[in-house]
């Protein structure tokens, strides 16, 4: 899949099998967060023991927000695969422009949801994959470090909905058209909904994660990213919420 070539990107198997490909980034990135405590001071607002000069955000905001500053400076979010957490902040790139292709509609940017993907991290993904409940003082840094690439990792994967969409769009446009004009989100979710496609997925994470996540040699009273969690992250949150990136993105498709 190269986004400099539309083609390769808007072919659907190319599509799924690059999200194959994320699922073992995604694993690794849980399976390091997974060596720290909860850490619940890292995602508090105005936390009085974690004091920001000038910023009065959680300690992760803060790390993110000046990462993603960064990380436009260098071109990321001129890809049409990267999204942003702080859409508002970053900043031109000094870096030539790419100029990619137009792959997907003009507003494909205004379909974020990295705010449900952060929140829904924090208080359902975090307790399920930390090594413990609570704080870890020493490594606030690491931790939030290790949030970002799990956010990042599931940011890319859930937007990727977008070509998945735009892909379905023009695999059957007097279908998607009529349902769009009629604003049948219903049917247009059952139209995107491939269940074959998310019980292989279900199917071949219970088995990675067997592979690479379950540590034998956990210590008592300690959890590991189990095949069990893996699924109900991916079956719960991570499928759930491509697919109203999907429905969100087709909705608005006839705008000119
Ligand atoms: C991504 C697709 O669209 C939907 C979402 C899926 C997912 O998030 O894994 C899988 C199948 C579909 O229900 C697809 O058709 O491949």
């Amino acid at each position: 899949m190269y986004f400099t070539r539309p083609e390769t990107v808007l072919n659907l198997q190319n599509i799924r099998n690059e999200l194959v490909r994320m699922e073992d980034t995604i694993i690794f990135k849980f399976i390091e967060r997974s060596h720290f405590a909860t850490c619940p001071s890292v995602y508090k607002e105005q936390h009085p023991g974690l004091t920001i000069p000038n910023f009065e955000g959680s300690f992760l905001n803060w790390v993110l927000l000046n990462l993603e500053i960064t990380q436009s400076r260098i071109r990321r979010f001129e890809s049409p695969d990267e999204t942003p957490f702080f859409p508002d902040k970053i900043q031109k790139s000094f870096l030539p422009s790419v100029n990619y292709p137009q792959i997907l509609a003009p507003y494909a940017p205004e379909v974020n949801y990295n705010d449900k993907i952060k929140d829904v991290y924090i208080e359902k993904i975090i307790p399920l994959i930390s090594r413990k409940d609570g704080d870890d003082s020493n490594n606030f840094g690491s931790v939030a470090t290790s949030d970002i690439e799990c956010l990042q990792s599931l940011s890319r994967r859930i937007h990727f909905g977008k070509f998945v969409a735009e892909a379905k769009f023009q695999s059957d446009i007097p279908l998607y058209t009529k349902l769009i004009k009629d604003k049948d989100v219903e049917r247009i979710m059952e139209n995107i909904t491939n269940s074959a496609v998310e019980e292989k997925i279900l199917e071949r994470l219970t088995k990675k994660a067997e592979v690479y996540g379950v540590d034998p040699t956990n210590k008592k009273g300690e959890k590991r990213i189990t095949p069990e969690y893996l699924v109900k992250i991916y079956k719960e949150i991570v499928i759930p919420i491509t697919k109203e990136v999907e429905v969100e993105y087709l909705l608005r498709r006839l705008e000119d």
